[in-house]
């Protein structure tokens, strides 16, 4: 693959990005995992606390929007700086404030701060032309590991009576090293052609598409308030009402988190033994369900600590991705756009599951745990209505639908490569050149050989190329008025074949 940037940059490159991950993993629970120390640093309520949440999603909101555009214009980079930068003053200025109308600035900040490095780092891993899920899935772990490591960190902060803010230093910590390790850093080349739909394709009638896009778009809201909420409020439910200890609160949390990176492997590995997408949500969100059932109902500690494993396992494993993944294969031409939708539907979680459980914790800490419940099943339905309907029975007749799309795109970009060659007919034409040019075929033929993917497809499709332009030259002498030219040529140059397989 041509990124023009050496493997060992490629590798420095990566891990910064993964790094960054790893601190915004520690930014999206910080809060909550200090919410008790916050709550009386800033002389407020807890309830009160927990709304300087809904920042987070505030200054998600309009950033996707912004970087989106900048990453495209400016690059890669600098988002990503922005991004590191906007976070670094969210950990100092949380280090340090008493006052909750500049955290919940601060928390707008930590909101723009991963707008910016989705907007940077999901584009760059796109430019390096790698495999996308992969990329996705360390991403999801750099997350996971900074979610593990925190409550850690917390717990054995309280223990020692240790000050909070160096909780906060840790991620600002992480991200001045890592803004000194990417400054030499070089990018690679940003990748700007079209897509042309690559991947899977999908034929199905205009009211499943809908369906689909309405419960796609709801998924990026219930698969993100599922997760943020359960991190949120349970180790505070914990402590008020399992009546644990601060600690083993924390180590909650950190089972959650040890279930999410887990939780990725699984998926990947699933995705990989080719498990359906949607089945495989359907059955993601039940567990999820189950689990937070058994905390809420149980209240033993073994099934709690066993069940925020299989909650983050379910929850917080790559489910949200998924459901991205499945949305984009609905509509490829325009992946940035979706990819931006999605993400709104999952701010607007961000800053709307805050605020109601905020309000619904001054009734009970479990009443707000227990809005979870609806979110997961609100989230159950709407992966059910997405497999509806975009389940395909597996029939002759649906088969044939599909290659029929697919013939009315092949038959439009054939169109085009018949008009392309028009010029090159006028030219022949103006310069006495034959129409027949055996070296360009050849290299044609070898070009198509080395961008199929699928070996067993190769010999095949270069033999349709041969065709193809054996059409292109009766084409060319149509036009011409030199028929004759072109009836004695060979169809296909063997030796261009042999040289690709
Ligand atoms: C279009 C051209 O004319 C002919 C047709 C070709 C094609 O269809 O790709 C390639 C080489 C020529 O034999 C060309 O010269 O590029």
């Amino acid at each position: 693959m041509d990124t023009q940037i050496s493997k060992s940059m490629q590798f420095r490159l990566s891990f910064s990005l993964y790094l960054n991950y790893f601190v915004h993993g520690i930014g999206l629970i910080i809060i909550a995992q200090n919410m008790q120390t916050l709550a009386h640093s800033w002389a407020s309520p807890i309830t009160t606390v927990a709304m300087v949440l809904s920042g987070v999603g505030l200054g998600r909101f309009p950033a996707y929007f912004i970087f989106g555009i900048l990453a495209d214009k400016f690059g890669r980079k600098l988002c990503i700086n922005i991004g590191m930068f906007l976070y670094l003053v969210f950990f100092v200025g949380m280090m340090f404030t008493h006052n909750i109308q500049i955290a919940y600035v601060l928390a707008m900040f930590a909101g723009a701060a991963n707008s910016a490095l989705d907007s940077g780092t999901y584009t760059t891993f796109a430019d390096l032309g790698g495999k996308a899920k992969a990329s996705n899935v360390l991403i999801k772990a750099g997350m996971s590991i900074g979610e593990f490591v925190l409550p850690l960190f917390v717990a054995f902060s309280e223990q020692n009576s240790i000050w909070y803010g160096w909780s906060f230093a840790i991620g600002a910590a992480a991200l001045v090293v890592n803004i000194l390790l990417l400054i030499p850093v070089k990018f690679p080349a940003m990748v700007k052609t079209a897509d042309t739909g690559a991947g899977k394709r999908v034929s199905i009638s205009k009211t499943r598409k809908v369906i689909a896009t309405v419960a796609l778009s709801l998924y990026g809201y219930t698969s993100m308030g599922l997760m943020i909420l359960f991190t949120q409020w349970i180790t505070l439910y914990a402590t008020d009402v399992l009546h644990f200890t601060n600690t083993a609160a924390h180590l909650l949390m950190s089972a959650y988190s040890v279930g999410s990176i887990t939780g990725v492997l699984v998926i990947f590995i699933m995705l990989r033994r080719g498990v359906p997408e949607g089945p495989l949500l359907i059955g993601l969100t039940t567990t999820a369900l189950v689990a937070l059932l058994a905390v809420l109902i149980v209240k033993a500690p073994t099934v709690s600590m066993i069940a925020s494993f299989a909650f983050g396992l379910s929850a917080a494993g790559g489910g949200m991705q998924v459901g991205l993944t499945m949305f984009l294969e609905l509509y490829p031409r325009i992946k940035g756009l979706i990819t931006g939708i999605f993400m709104n539907f999952g701010s607007l979680a961000t800053f709307s599951v805050p605020i109601i459980t905020g309000a619904l914790a001054k009734v009970s800490i479990a009443s707000a745990l227990r809005f979870d419940v609806v979110i997961a099943v609100a989230s159950l339905i709407v992966v059910v209505a997405a497999r509806l309907a975009l389940h395909q029975e597996r029939s002759l007749d649906n088969s044939r639908k599909q290659i029929n799309g697919i013939d009315r795109d092949i038959t439009r970009l054939l169109e085009d490569r018949f008009h392309a060659v028009d010029t090159i007919a006028a030219i022949k034409a103006e310069s006495g050149k034959a129409v027949l040019d055996e070296g360009r075929e050849q290299q044609v033929i070898a070009r198509v050989g080395a961008s199929v993917k699928d070996e067993q497809l190769r010999g095949s499709i270069q033999h349709i190329y041969g065709a193809i332009m054996a059409e292109s030259r009766a084409y060319q002498s149509d036009k011409l008025g030199r028929r004759s030219e072109t009836e004695t040529t060979p169809v296909m140059p063997d030796s261009a074949l042999k040289e690709n397989n």
